[in-house]
Formats: C-alpha cells, sequence, structure tokens
C-alpha cells in the first residue's frame, strides 16, 4: 500500500497533540452538504462523545446517509467543519483517517473473487507499511484470528466472498472494519438486506465490541425500534435539518414520528425485558397527505 508523502509526521503531530483526550470524538460547527441546488444537510451543530452510540434518523432523502458523508470524509463540507478528535478532518491523511474511522456498508462486502482472510487482511492496510509489512506480524495474525472467532468466521476463512450468503458478507464486511480497529465505526443501513436473525447479530456485535473498548458508534437506521434497543442518543432529520436529538423516550415520541414520517401517531409501548420504547404502527396509518410538523 502506497505511503502517502508526510503522513508520518503528521501522525506524529496529532500523537503528541494536546487536550486531544478531552475532545468530542466527532463534532460538527455549523457543517452543511450541498450537491448543486440541493442542500442535503442544513449547517448543523452536533456532538458525538468519545464511546456513545448514536443512531441517526428521519424519513428517506432527509440527509442521513449525506451527514454520514461528511463524518467519513467522503463529502466535503459546503460550510463549517467536521472535527475528529479536535482535529479538523480535512487535516487527517488517508492512513492516519482509517485508523481513527471505518465504514461498515449496507451491502457488506462486494462478492469478490477473494477468501474472507483476504478481506481481513485488506482491513490492516493502514498499519502496513509501503512494502505491505506489519511492524508486529505475530500480533497481527493473532488479531486476525481472534476476530474470526469472536464473529465466527474461522471455518469461512479459506471461502471465497462470491460464494457466501449476503449474511456471511456482512459478517466479514464487520471482521475487515474489526481488523482496522478504529475508534469510530459508522454504519450505513447495516441491517437492511439482512434477515432478523443477522440484524440482531449485527448489532449485538457492535454494542459487545463497543463495550469491550470503548468504540464510538453511529449508525444510519430506518427501524426506529431497532435504534431505540441499541442506541444510546438519537438524532432524528428532516430535510437536512435537526428534528430531534436525545435519548430514545424523548425523540420517539407518537408526535415526533407521526409528523416527521407523516404517519398517524404510533402506539409507544415500554417492555421491561426490552429496555426501550418500542412504537407500534396502525395499518393504513399514512396520516393524510400532510406532515405536520413545521420545520423549526
Ligand atoms: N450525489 C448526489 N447528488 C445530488 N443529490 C444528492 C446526492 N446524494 C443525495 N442527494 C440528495 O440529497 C438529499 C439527501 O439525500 P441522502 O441520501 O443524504 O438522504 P437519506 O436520508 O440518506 O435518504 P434515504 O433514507 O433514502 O437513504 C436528497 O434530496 C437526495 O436526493
Amino acid at each position: 500500500m502506497r505511503d502517502e508523502g508526510g503522513e508520518a509526521e503528521r501522525d506524529a503531530a496529532v500523537s503528541s497533540g494536546a487536550g486531544e483526550a478531552d475532545s468530542p470524538a466527532i463534532e460538527l460547527v455549523g457543517a452543511a452538504c450541498r450537491y448543486g441546488p440541493v442542500q442535503a444537510v442544513r449547517p448543523l451543530d452536533w456532538t458525538v462523545r468519545r464511546g456513545e452510540f448514536w443512531a441517526v434518523l428521519g424519513p428517506n432523502g432527509s440527509g442521513k446517509s449525506s451527514l454520514l458523508g461528511l463524518v467519513s470524509g467522503a463529502e466535503r463540507p459546503s460550510a463549517g467543519v467536521v472535527r475528529l478528535g479536535g482535529r479538523p478532518l480535512a487535516d487527517y491523511g488517508r492512513r492516519e483517517l482509517a485508523r481513527r474511522l471505518a465504514v461498515l456498508p449496507q451491502e457488506g462486502l462486494p462478492p469478490l473473487g477473494i477468501t474472507v482472510r483476504d478481506a481481513l487482511e485488506l482491513g490492516r492496510f493502514p498499519y502496513r507499511d509501503r512494502f505491505g509489512r506489519e511492524r508486529d506480524p505475530a500480533a497481527a495474525r493473532e488479531l486476525l484470528a481472534r476476530i474470526a472467532g469472536r464473529l465466527e468466521l474461522t471455518a469461512l476463512l479459506p471461502r471465497r466472498l462470491d460464494e457466501l450468503s449476503g449474511g456471511q458478507r456482512q459478517r466479514a464486511a464487520l471482521g475487515q472494519v474489526m481488523a482496522q480497529q478504529p475508534e469510530i465505526l459508522l454504519l450505513d443501513e447495516p441491517t437492511s438486506y439482512l434477515d432478523i436473525y443477522y440484524q440482531l447479530d449485527v448489532m449485538e456485535l457492535v454494542r459487545e465490541w463497543r463495550e469491550a473498548e470503548g468504540l464510538t458508534v453511529v449508525a444510519v437506521l430506518h427501524d426506529l425500534n431497532l435504534a431505540a434497543q441499541y442506541a444510546q442518543r438519537l438524532l432524528l432529520l428532516r430535510e437536512g435539518r435537526r428534528a430531534a436529538e436525545g435519548v430514545p423516550e424523548a425523540v420517539l415520541t407518537p408526535a415526533n414520528v407521526g409528523g416527521i414520517y407523516g404517519v398517524d401517531p404510533p402506539i409507544v409501548v415500554r417492555r421491561e425485558e426490552i429496555g426501550a420504547p418500542q412504537l407500534l404502527f396502525r395499518a393504513d396509518g399514512r396520516g393524510g397527505s400532510t406532515k405536520p410538523l413545521t420545520d423549526e
């Protein structure tokens, strides 16, 4: 993997940076995302502290993926600034950014003709030198074996990705991002192609990983009940703006959900064994054509 000019020096400058440990994992200050005339994310202030698990919610087209793109660096802010660990995202080199942040895509890994073992090893690229060598090869081998064991991928290591099911490829994708050892994990609708078993599986594995290693997680989710179950804090978007933010109980109210999604206000139930509010929607509860909430 090609080393980027000057990156080692920039890395050294970062690791000696004062106050980094106190700064939020992610910070948006007036950050916006525009595609030509389309204002996908309007200037937004948003702070994610280290170790938090956030879900980003909102109707189709409300700006969730664009917001994730701002945080991952895939989209350059059209206004404002995005900081990771107190430093502007724009200052990060590619490999340095990959050590800080990883993205688990919606569809998992593409069905390529490489093995699961190769896919996990690709996750190590930010730690390899320009000749593809690890600083501590034995430790890296041990890490990959541990990840494969934890994700029940050991038997699949010699199998090619194009021979796996969608759920298995999503697991391999999770293995690859774990091999990357990021501090921040971004998930873009990670469960949308998965049956309920694998949906819970992916969310549980991410939760365990967060609890074990203090990972910061931001997940774009369509499933409001899954979000309430797994995320500590929710950001609800509407037309590129924050409509609500806070703990699930405060955000997923019948009025918020009914108004923002244009459905009849759902029934909110709370069962002790779930430990989070869950929403029940009425059949044909589309609530007419009006969306009663105003933007501000
Ligand atoms: N590459 C692009 N070029 C132009 N417009 C875009 C682009 N990507 C997104 N948009 C527009 O920006 C707005 C926000 O899109 P975005 O994909 O961020 O929303 P979303 O909430 O993730 O939607 P969904 O739930 O449907 O995935 C939409 O109006 C969309 O059409």
